[in-house]
């Protein structure tokens, strides 16, 4: 799809959410010489990104105090997890107007409506995050595959892809429909994902004939709920997802997994509850997510 034209003058850009999809962003957009302001958690001098070319250092510092911000950007990417959201009101509420384009770098299928009541009216372009990225334990991230990012194509669009052209980032545009759909086929990804959490493993274990059976058919069930929600994917999505994580790294992980490993609140209700409530909309059983889904909630929010 043909891209809209680019904004002629250079935009403000902030980065919330300095972690593994953060911190990519941040490096592909200063090496393009748009290094964006830094708002995190964590008070850092700068970021780290390992990749195939060596060590890329992004300067920061990665600011900690929203009140220290004093004017708001054209442009936010956000990059916090979507169980993060809520915490991060207050950069919201500093960092945004109306007019600042709010880019969301999750996961899932309701990024729009679940950012959107902490924005003062701000256009949010949602997207399809599709590459591997792990913080380490140094602090750094490796990146673990090329990054590549999905935009529909909105009004609002132009200033990011302005923002990352020429960047180490691919941008493609996908009309309203395809963006649905495309979005749809990652979430399912991401569903199957969660068998990573429940089993504690890496994606090894997909090479096991009984996870293979239980990945197919809880890829299935998602598929039924996906096409429900207008998504168009075919039958062959299901065997094509699965055989993506088959031919991964032995020791490739997930995002949901590391933060199981590292105690951290999981994106169980974006990633593995959607299939469950929308199934329920729609009066499509969900047998496989009625399993899953409490065990990772539990998983995360305990008790015990
Ligand atoms: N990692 C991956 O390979 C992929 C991830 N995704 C999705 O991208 C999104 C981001 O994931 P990922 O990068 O892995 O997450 P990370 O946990 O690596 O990064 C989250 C970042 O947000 C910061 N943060 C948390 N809470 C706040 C807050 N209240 N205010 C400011 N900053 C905060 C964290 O700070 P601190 O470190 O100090 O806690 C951290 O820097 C998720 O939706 C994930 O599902 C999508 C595709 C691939
Ligand atoms: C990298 C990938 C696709 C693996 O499930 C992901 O989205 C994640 O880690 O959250």
């Amino acid at each position: 799809m043909a891209p809209p034209p680019l904004p002629t003058i250079a935009p403000t850009i902030a980065l919330l959410g300095p972690g593994a999809i953060g911190t990519t962003i941040a490096a592909a957009l200063h090496e393009a010489g748009r290094t964006p302001m830094l708002c995190g958690r964590t008070a850092l001098p700068s970021l780290t990104l390992r990749g195939d070319g060596g060590d890329l250092l992004v300067p920061g510092p990665v600011r900690t105090d929203p009140a220290t911000i004093e004017t708001t950007v054209d442009l936010l990417f956000v990059a916090v997890k979507a169980t993060q959201i809520e915490a991060a009101a207050p950069w919201f509420a500093a960092l945004c107007d109306a007019r600042t384009v709010v880019c969301v770098l999750q996961n899932g299928v309701e990024q729009e409506r679940r950012i959107a009541p902490s924005l003062p009216g701000s256009p949010v372009l949602p997207s399809v995050v599709w590459f591997p990225a792990q913080r380490q334990p140094d602090g750094s991230v490796w990146l673990r595959g090329k990054p590549r990012l999905t935009l529909p194509q909105t009004p609002a669009v132009g200033v990011v892809v302005a923002a990352l052209q020429g960047t180490r980032c691919a941008v493609e545009l996908a009309a309203a429909a395809d963006f649905t759909s495309l979005a749809w086929r990652k979430l399912l990804q991401n569903a199957v994902a969660g068998l990573m959490v429940l089993a504690g493993r890496r994606a090894a274990m997909f090479s096991r004939a009984d996870i293979a059976g239980l990945a197919l058919a809880y890829l299935r069930e998602g598929l039924a709920v996906a096409r429900a929600e207008g998504a168009v994917l075919g039958d062959a999505v299901a065997q094509e997802i699965l055989a993506q994580f088959q031919a991964l790294p032995a020791d490739m992980g997930s995002s949901i997994l590391a933060d199981r490993e590292a105690g951290r609140p999981l994106e169980w209700d974006i990633r593995n509850g959607v299939v469950q409530r929308y199934g329920r909309f729609h009066g499509i059983p969900t047998p496989i997510s009625d399993l899953v889904v409490p065990l990772l909630a539990a998983a995360s929010d305990g008790p015990g």
